[in-house]
């Protein structure tokens, strides 16, 4: 166990390239047990989530090997087999399972995913997806069983615009016998790249990244290469930071119209940004403007940079309203930022942030992914030292975090946690 240290307050400076999207990547490795031949995947980021999915796929007998950032999967020798518990646990991802070893076997057995906790994730969608296209989907012993005599195309509307759904819909819709529709589909990128991936195996599908998708289903799958999507969420934090603590720094490897809503934003603050080819130049400001942030579906202001955006607004002038209405209890980071000085206060699924303040080094914990995001941009501003624990959690989503952040002047170190019996009793 180590927890991260932070020196605050250093301005940040040069060029930060940009890794693989994580949520694209989530639903790559999956998408390659519907081939009947190896699946290269290139660009991947090296992040603890595509371990756990590396040993999801060799457990059900997938051969995974890597080569740097680039994974080979070879589906052949894969089997139904059940994975009830251990690393269907630790990620969200992992109900992509559940799409793939359907639109392959007929079937899948898998425990509930586990992910970062924002309130209720449901998964009711993905289940009446896969209900329509003829499944029957049942709960034994805490694992969802889902199996079907053979699977036909449907047309399915979905009751709120969901990534996961409709990723999963499509990998089991790929190989169903005639069309599926899926209306109210959701728009983010990574539905495109896993679209691209699919198309590359030998499916046909029509209208991702728009709300219809269309799909015609077909015999066979077969290996390719796909070359992954830059990480939008990655590209984001580091917009935010370089916005927050930067004397200028460049974002390589973006796409920019990923990050329309947040650029927007960052205008508004007063931050100036340059956009050409595939990167960003981010120049903050002398002072900052408060901005109002909600949080919608693709093209909306993404959830997953709410909590980082926040850190940001505690420098602002004014106070500012920040709304996530995908998940409304996604303020965990809210306390934590309060002992490091911040005037946050939290409401049912909005927070207001009061600036400017300047934020004092503490020790904090991240309770998910971008809380810890959020809290690593604030450390980075703070006087003082940080100390930040529920590293796992960062570890995740960001490749190598404290190396691309030293390089550009960052001081961030790990420490071991020498745990004492009073902390291990509260753990439990
Ligand atoms: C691995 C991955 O890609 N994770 C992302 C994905 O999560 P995930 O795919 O889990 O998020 P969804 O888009 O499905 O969820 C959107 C909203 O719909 C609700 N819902 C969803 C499905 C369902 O069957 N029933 C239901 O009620 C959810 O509780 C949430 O309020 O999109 C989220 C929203 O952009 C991001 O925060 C996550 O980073
Ligand atoms: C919530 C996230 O991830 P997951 O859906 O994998 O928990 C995220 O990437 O911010």
């Amino acid at each position: 166990m180590h927890k991260l240290m932070i020196e605050g307050g250093r301005p940040l400076e040069g060029t930060l390239r940009v890794s693989g999207a994580k949520n694209s990547a989530v639903a790559l490795l999956p998408a390659a047990i519907l081939a009947e031949s190896p699946v290269t995947i290139e660009g991947l980021p090296d992040i603890s989530d595509l371990e756990t999915l590396s040993g999801l796929l060799r457990e059900i007998g997938g051969e995974v090997t890597e080569e740097g950032r680039t994974i080979h999967i070879d589906p052949s020798g894969m089997a139904p087999l059940a994975l009830p518990n251990g690393r269907v646990k630790k990620l969200r991802a992992s109900y992509y399972f559940m799409g793939a070893m359907l639109g392959r076997f007929n079937k899948a057995v898998l425990g509930m995913p586990g992910g970062c906790h924002l309130g209720p994730r449901p998964i009711d969608q993905h289940i009446k997806g896969f209900e329509a296209l003829g499944a029957e989907v049942t709960n034994e012993q805490g694992s969802i069983c889902i199996r079907a005599e053979k699977l036909k195309g449907a047309r399915i509307y979905l009751d709120m615009a969901s990534v996961g759904a409709t990723i999963n819909i499509m990998l089991a819709a790929v190989r169903a016998e005639g069309k599926t529709l899926i209306e109210n589909a959701a728009k983010e990128p990574e539905i495109i790249d896993v679209a691209t991936l699919l198309s590359s195996m030998g499916a046909n599908i029509k209208g991702a990244g728009t709300d219809v998708v269309r799909i015609e289903g077909v015999e066979h799958l077969s290996g390719c290469r796909h070359t992954i999507i830059p990480d939008r969420i990655e590209a984001g934090t580091y917009a935010i930071l370089a916005s927050a603590q930067g004397n200028g720094v460049i974002l390589d490897n973006v796409i920019p119209q990923h990050l329309d809503s947040l650029l927007a934003k960052l205008r508004e603050t007063g931050v100036t940004i340059e956009e050409k080819d595939d990167q960003l130049y981010i120049r903050p400001p002398e002072t900052y403007k408060s901005v109002d942030v909600k949080t919608f579906v693709y093209p909306g202001f993404p959830t997953d940079l709410q909590q980082p955006f926040t850190s940001l607004l505690t420098k602002a002038e004014g106070s500012a309203v920040v709304t996530d209405t995908i998940y409304p209890s996604r303020f965990k980071h809210i306390d934590e930022l309060r002992r490091m000085n911040a005037k946050v206060k939290e409401y049912e699924g909005y927070a207001i942030v009061e600036g400017p303040v300047p934020l004092q080094g503490a020790r904090v914990r991240a309770s998910d992914l971008r809380a810890g995001a959020a809290l690593v941009i604030a450390g980075l501003m703070a006087d003082g030292v940080t100390e930040i624990r529920g590293v796992e959690h960062i570890e995740r989503g960001y490749e190598n975090m404290v190396e691309k952040l030293n390089s550009i002047g960052a001081n961030m170190w790990y420490e071991e946690i020498s745990e004492t019996k009073q902390e291990q009793f509260q753990k439990y």
